[in-house]
């Protein structure tokens, strides 16, 4: 089984065994992951199109029909199947906005805040702040089903960060956010880091997840092909101690088979 693990002596924050996922039994998507993220960490998961990433997210969040394994909070272990609660303490921003059609910005907020027992006045701070910092602060009556492509992932952020979880599950961040909103997205990372919270995402823009990431795991054919620091993922695709993350990658998923 492939593991993914600090090192720390430590319990991790998050913790994912997976025996398989799929979206229908007897055929697992998904086979033999441990994905490990520590308070504070940033933890890339990688690979190609098609090779598990998304279908690990939607497992974690309890939305797969077909899910065996574990998760633990702080060596906890939280549910065997997909019923527990554990989606509450995470915040997904999905790559494809989620939105209703008769609510405005507003009341996404709203109801997020209901939902996630907000305090009115701590949400209105809240709210306030990441309106202002991803630019939507005009358009807050608005309907986000409206907007321009950006906008909308800008509110999904939104939504996200107003929850203030333990664990957030963002699904290719990069595309499609303007370079202000890129910035402004690593500085609210960089906040909520220092509150403790951390970041599993995933991203084809491997030179931001270098630079984002304290460690990466790299998902190929459903599996774990190397996982680890980056001076670890340079050590497993041999492709020396000054090789771009990009290089390890196209050497770990693509090189051989190009080759067969
Ligand atoms: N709803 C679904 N029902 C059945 N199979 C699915 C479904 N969604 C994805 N798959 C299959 O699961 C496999 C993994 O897909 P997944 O979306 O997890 O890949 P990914 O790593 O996120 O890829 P990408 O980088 O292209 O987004 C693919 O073979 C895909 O066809």
């Amino acid at each position: 089984m492939d593991t993914f693990t600090a090192g720390s002596g430590k319990a991790p924050l998050f913790q994912a065994d997976i025996e398989e996922a799929g979206y229908e039994p007897g055929n697992p998507i998904v086979r033999e992951v441990i994905l490990t993220v520590n308070t504070g960490e940033r933890v890339g998961l990688l690979g190609p199109n098609g090779a598990g990433k998304s279908t690990l997210m939607k497992g974690l969040l309890g939305q797969l029909p077909h899910w065996k394994g574990k998760i633990a909070w702080n060596g906890e272990e939280e549910r065997n199947s997909v019923e527990g609660d554990t989606s509450a303490r995470i915040a997904y921003i999905p790559e494809h906005p989620i939105l209703y059609e008769r609510l405005t910005l507003w009341e996404h907020l709203v109801l997020v805040a209901a939902a996630g027992s907000i305090p009115e006045q701590l949400f209105r701070e809240r709210a306030d702040k990441l309106l202002r910092r991803f630019r939507l602060h005009a358009y807050k009556h608005e309907y986000p089903f409206r907007f321009s492509k950006g906008m909308q992932q800008k509110t999904m952020l939104i939504i996200g960060f107003l929850l203030q979880p333990e664990l957030y599950l963002v699904d290719e961040p990069f595309i499609g956010l303007d370079p202000g909103a890129v910035m402004e997205l690593l500085d609210a990372l960089d906040e909520e880091r220092s509150r403790g919270a951390a970041v599993l995402l995933t991203t084809h823009v491997l030179d931001s997840a270098e630079r984002l990431c304290d460690r990466f795991v790299l998902v190929h054919d459903g599996g774990v092909a190397a996982s680890g620091t980056l001076e670890d993922i340079r050590a497993q695709s041999e492709c020396g101690p000054e090789a771009r993350l990009f290089d390890c990658f196209h050497k770990l998923t693509y090189y051989d088979e190009a080759r067969l």
